[in-house]
């Protein structure tokens, strides 16, 4: 068994809204669903490993591709016909995705 994951890369583009309250789920494959509700971890950007901020990881929820809505859509602050696109270009091959949400440590 390991350790709990202390940090989470997100794309640089993104941060600003995970650094303004704004986004508040991530969606990653099974090899980034690890993460325990209940622990803090720090944010990085992916391209610079810069720090941005930190997050209190809620829940960690499975869910097939087929399933992310317009509900997924609101919390990642992204449109659900730019979400998809994105989720399928980051992951060509999976089905199986998990919803990692998150609250701000102010
Ligand atoms: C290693 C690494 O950093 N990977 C990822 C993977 C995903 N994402 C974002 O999560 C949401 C659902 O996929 C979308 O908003 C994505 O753009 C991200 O920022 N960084």
């Amino acid at each position: 068994m390991s350790a709990a994951p202390t940090k989470i890369t997100f794309f640089e583009w993104l941060t600003p809204l995970v650094a303004s309250g704004k986004k508040t789920i991530t969606i990653r494959d099974e090899s980034e669903s690890h993460y325990v509700p209940g622990t803090r971890v720090d944010v990085h950007t992916l391209e610079k490993d810069e720090y941005v901020c930190q997050i209190d990881i809620v829940s960690v929820e499975k869910i097939s591709f087929e399933d992310i809505n317009e509900e997924h859509a609101a919390q990642e602050f992204i449109p659900l016909e730019e979400l998809k696109p994105l989720i399928r270009e980051i992951y060509p091959n999976d089905e199986d995705f998990y919803v990692i949400t998150y609250t701000l440590v102010a």
